[in-house]
Parts: C-alpha cells; sequence; structure tokens
C-alpha cells in the first residue's frame, strides 16, 4: 500500500534521510519508531507530499505521492489539528464530512460517533471537550473518510492511561487498514502493531514487533 523506494531527505547540509526504501503491505499495522530527530516527521511529510521528495520515490496505493488521487485512500492525523471550539462535535464532524463530496453522509456520522463513544456527547460545543475526547473527535473525522491507509503522527500524545487505551481499542478495532503510526510507547505498539520501522541515523530497519523487542529492547531504549 506504501511504498518508498530510495528516498533522501536534507535541510541545507543535513542529510536526515538516506536512501531509504521502504514497503508497507496492505494490513499491516507499522509502528514508526526513533529518537527525537530521527526523522520521523519528515518521513510523514514526505509521504504526504506535504515536503518536496527530490530523491527517490513514493507511491500509496499504486498512485505516486505527487498526484491528487492517493488521497482518496489516505488519511491523515497530525499531532496536532484544530477543530472548531464553538461548534458541537456533531457540527464539526458535519462541517469536515462536507469538504469531500459535499454530501454528508449522516448514517455514517451516527456511526463513526458512536464507535468513538462520543455519541452521547455530541450535542455539546467543543470548547468543553476533554484532551481524550478531541483526540476522539480527531480521529473520527479521519475515520469517516473510511479510507485503506491510515497516517497517525504520535495519536496518543499526552493523553492519560485511559485516554490512550480508548484510542488504542478503537485502532484495534478497525479492519482491513493499513496503518503508519509513529509513536514513543512500546507499550501501545506491542499492543496493536504488527511491525516496527525503525529511524536511527538517517537509515531505516524495519522489524516484526517481536524482532524489534529482541534487537533494541535489551538496552531499555524505549519502555
Ligand atoms: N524545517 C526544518 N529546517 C531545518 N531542519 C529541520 C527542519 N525540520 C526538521 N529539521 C531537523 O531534521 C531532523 C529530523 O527532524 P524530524 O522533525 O523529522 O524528527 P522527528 O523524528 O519527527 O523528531 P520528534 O520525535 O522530536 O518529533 C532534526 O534534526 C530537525 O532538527
Amino acid at each position: 500500500m506504501i511504498e518508498i523506494k530510495n528516498l533522501s531527505q536534507s535541510y541545507k547540509n543535513k542529510q536526515v534521510l538516506k536512501d531509504i526504501s521502504l514497503t508497507i503491505e496492505r494490513n499491516e499495522y507499522c509502528a514508526l519508531v526513533g529518537r527525537n530527530g530521527a526523522g520521523k516527521s519528515t518521513l510523514i511529510r514526505s509521504i504526504l507530499g506535504l515536503q518536496p521528495v527530490k530523491k527517490g520515490s513514493i507511491t500509496l496505493g499504486g498512485f505516486p505521492n505527487s498526484k491528487g488521487d492517493w488521497k482518496k485512500i489516505v488519511s491523515y492525523l497530525p499531532e496536532k489539528f484544530h477543530l472548531y471550539p464553538h461548534l458541537t462535535g456533531e457540527e464539526n464532524m458535519r462541517f469536515f464530512a462536507s469538504l469531500g463530496t459535499g454530501e454528508i453522509d449522516e448514517k455514517k456520522i451516527e456511526e463513526k460517533l458512536k464507535m468513538v463513544s462520543l455519541w452521547e456527547d455530541r450535542h455539546n460545543q467543543v470548547k468543553g471537550y476533554s484532551k481524550g475526547m478531541l483526540q476522539r473527535l480527531g480521529l473520527c473525522v479521519m475515520l469517516y473518510y473510511d479510507t485503506d491507509v491510515l497516517i497517525l503522527d504520535e495519536p496518543t500524545s499526552g493523553l492519560d492511561p485511559l485516554g490512550r487505551e480508548e484510542i488504542l481499542q478503537i485502532l484495534k478495532s478497525l479492519s482491513g487498514k493499513t496503518i503508519l503510526m509513529a509513536s514513543h510507547h512500546m507499550d501501545e505498539i506491542k499492543q496493536i502493531c504488527s511491525h516496527v520501522v525503525f529511524l536511527e541515523d538517517g537509515k531505516m530497519t524495519k522489524y516484526t514487533v517481536d524482532e524489534f523487542l529482541n534487537e533494541h529492547l535489551k538496552g531499555a531504549d524505549y519502555k
């Protein structure tokens, strides 16, 4: 579903990604792991076409990321995103739903709000939502589009253990999705991911979760 070939990225003289090649197959749940500054955001930004690719190529579902068609199969949840605080949860959903074809699928909004346990709170203004609720609403917007590929940048960042668990359970309940998710939390990676994409010194290695744990956790780099 995601294919990266010989990707290199630099900022001025600093090379951040060095000749990276990666294939993420359909139905794989991949954690994107690396120390601060390893290049995780640079990789995500490159995949999403937010950063021009000068060297290498990226395709999503067979579509080059330089052309628009790939957007039909990919949704992205940034680490920081904006919702309208004066609108209710449901009104926010309706707003984002209308950005697609212009038509709003009310049944689907109901289904997704229930999926993220916000149906009861749908008539409340978002300004009163907790961080966990906001994160679930962000996820709900993303899930509304029913895309095959989900890219998430630290979706549980800043949440308490219960809030994190709620997000993980939602992701776990999905089927037929391909996920790339930046994460610093080994416990959540173990819980929901099949693979780890590890960035270090500009190089990338893809492991199964067990391989990664055996290789890297003896020194307790990540917990
Ligand atoms: N716009 C930019 N201009 C110059 N250098 C940048 C820019 N963006 C990122 N960098 C540098 O590139 C390197 C990789 O940054 P990136 O944000 O991709 O890492 P990251 O793995 O996402 O880090 P974190 O875990 O802290 O979010 C870092 O050394 C960073 O300082």
